[in-house]
Formats: C-alpha cells, structure tokens, sequence
C-alpha cells in the first residue's frame, strides 16, 4: 500500500461536492491502491453542512479514507496538499453565461492562489472548476508565484465527455470506440469541440457525419450543454462535473492510453499561435505524471477561426481581471 496522500476540495459542502468526494475516497481518482487524506474547505455559513457530508464519508468506512477533517480556512485545508480541487464559487443561473460570475468568484481564486502558495506541497496539482473556470486558474496561479504555473490547470474535461457523448449517439457507437477528440479554448459558450482529428472505430470521424450537423447540431449542442441542463434541472450540472474532475486529475497522475488524448485547459506555451500565458483547453497527453501539448495537428481554416474566436474571450477575461494578477 501506497503512503497516503492529501487531497483538499474546496466547495465541499456543494452540489457538486456531494458526488465528487465520495469518488475521491472510494479510490476513483488516484486508484485502488492510493490511500487519500480529505481536507474539506468550505465557508462559514456552510460548516453545519459539511459537518454532514464528514459524517457521511465516516459512515461509508472507504478502506481508503486514512484521515478527514473540514475546515473554513484555506490556509489550513491547502496545507501539504498533493491535489487540490478548486470547486467552491457560485455557480450561474439561467440566462447567465460563466463570465458573468468573474466579478462573484475572482476574489476567492485571488485569496485561495495566495494560500496554496503559502502551505501547499510544492508539487501539487491544482484544478480549477469553479466558473469561470480558465480565468479563475489564472488568477490563482498569478497569485502563487513559488508554485510552477504549470501545475494549475481548468476543467474542460466536461466538454470534452459531452463531446464524446454526443458523437458516439450519432454515429451509433460507444464512447469507448473514439479516440482523439479535442476540446480547444474556454469552458464556455466559445469553446471549440473538434472532431477533425477523432476516429470512431479507426474511421475518420469526418467522414461518418454531415458537415452540416457538425456545424449546426453537433457544436452548439456541445458549447450550450451546461444551459441545457441548466433549463432543465434548474440547478447547474454537478454529477457530471465531480465525474469529469475525476477523470482530469486521474489521468493527469496516472496517464492517458498511447493511442488517445483528452482535453485540459493549460498554461499555453504558444502551441497552434495561442497567446502565452492564457489558461487554454489543448489537447494533451499524459505520461508519469506530466501532461503534454499534442503537437503537429493539421488546422484548417474553419478551425483556426473558432481557436482564435476563444483565445479572443480569455484575452477580454484576462483584461477584466487584470487588478488580480499581480
Ligand atoms: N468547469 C466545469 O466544467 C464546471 C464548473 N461548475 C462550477 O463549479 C462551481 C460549483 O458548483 P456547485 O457545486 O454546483 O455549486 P454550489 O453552490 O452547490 O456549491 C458551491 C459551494 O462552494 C462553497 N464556497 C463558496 N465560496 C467558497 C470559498 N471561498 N471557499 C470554499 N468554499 C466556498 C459554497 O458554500 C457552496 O457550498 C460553480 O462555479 C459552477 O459554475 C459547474 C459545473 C461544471
Ligand atoms: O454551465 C454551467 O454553468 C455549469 C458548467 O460549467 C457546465 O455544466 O459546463
């Protein structure tokens, strides 16, 4: 048995808190053979709340659960964390789009970036998926100098699955037969879902869809899936988030298979002409515990148009929250 390691979540007494942490402890991110520390982090008005989700992981006695403890402090809930879920932050409502809620939630960001600085473990990986997710990894990231910036990263992993999800229904497949889609930019209404480079089966997914239902059907259902279920649950996705954060932090740790990739949103290195410095959603791979930019894909220009129309939303995001990046 492995020695355990820290996990902190902050945003543990939420929705999506509920589904994610119980994965977490049964062993779902890090393996069957990782033991895991949970260190809650929440607000004050929430602690009754998280007092019962502790209640609760207690009550399931996870063989893996080696210690728990909530508290509404950063600094103490960061401290020696090898894994750090950034979830706590107001989540939209109908009629809103993520950006809107910069102004709500870049100050948590800014205040939690400096307190990872301060008491993480050195090497700890960061997730961002409180919204508006890409920005909000910038903004803790800037505010955690001593920490290598490429240990923060955002959550497209969710778009990524909706992607999958929607193309294997169309081409009457499983998701498990496809390989290789991209998910580029901003987890929001901008973001590219590219299938120019997937294969369902081996085939060329391009070939076994129409042009037009890739366009009118297939992209907009991907880039206004999280209004969808917005509409029609009246509360924003929270299952699928715990289970697409999940599958994020377990392949960036454990690895992606040699023929595949997934989607991450990632400090950009100037890949594909993306702006250095922006929190970007690349397709990636991941080998002992480091992820990498594919390289070399073809772009087309139908393409190059929606990577830039993206990259555009997280300069302009940049720009408004440029008074927290110190
Ligand atoms: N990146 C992605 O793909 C997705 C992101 N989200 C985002 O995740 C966030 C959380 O969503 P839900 O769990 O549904 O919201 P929720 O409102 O159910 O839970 C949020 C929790 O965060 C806590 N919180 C607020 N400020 C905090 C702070 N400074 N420190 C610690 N905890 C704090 C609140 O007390 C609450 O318990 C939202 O911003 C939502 O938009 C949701 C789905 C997908
Ligand atoms: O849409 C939202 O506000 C929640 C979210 O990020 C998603 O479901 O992708």
């Amino acid at each position: 048995m492995k020695a355990p390691v820290r996990v902190a979540v902050t945003g543990a007494a939420g929705q999506i808190g509920y589904s994610l942490l119980f994965r977490i402890a049964a062993g779902d991110m890090l393996g069957p053979d990782q033991p895991v520390i949970l260190q809650l982090v929440e607000i004050p008005p929430a602690m009754d709340a998280v007092q019962g989700v502790v209640m609760e992981l207690e009550d399931c006695a996870f063989p893996l659960l080696h210690g728990l403890h909530a508290t509404d402090k950063a600094e103490e809930g960061f401290k020696d964390a090898d894994y750090i879920l950034l979830v706590g932050a107001k989540p939209r409502g109908p009629g809103m789009e993520r950006k809107d809620l910069l102004e709500a939630n870049a100050a948590i960001f800014s205040a939690q970036g400096k307190a990872i600085n301060d008491v993480a473990s050195r090497s700890v990986r960061v997730l961002a998926v409180g919204n508006p997710a890409n920005t909000n990894a910038l903004i803790a990231q800037h505010n955690a100098p001593d920490i290598d910036p490429g240990q923060f990263t955002a959550m497209t992993r969710l778009d990524h699955n909706r992607a999958l999800a929607q193309l294997a229904n169309r081409t009457g497949s499983h998701v498990t037969d496809i390989r290789q889609m991209t998910v580029w930019g901003n987890h929001s209404a901008t973001q590219y879902p590219d299938i120019s480079h997937a294969t369902v089966k081996g085939q060329a997914a391009s070939e076994l869809v129409d042009r037009a239902w890739l366009e009118e059907t297939f992209i907009p259902t991907v880039q206004q899936r999280g209004a969808a279920i917005i509409k029609a649950r009246g509360q924003s996705s929270a299952a699928s988030a715990a289970s697409a954060a999940i599958d994020h932090m377990r392949d960036w740790t454990l690895g992606t298979p040699d023929d595949d990739w997934v989607s991450m949103a990632i400090t950009s290195d100037g890949s594909y002409g993306i702006s250095e410095g922006l929190i970007y959603s690349f397709p990636v791979r991941c080998r002992n515990g480091h992820y990498e930019i594919v390289q070399g894909l073809t772009i087309d220009d139908f393409s190059r148009e929606r990577m830039r129309a993206t990259e555009q939303e997280l300069n302009e995001e940049r720009d408004a929250v440029k008074h927290l990046l110190p």
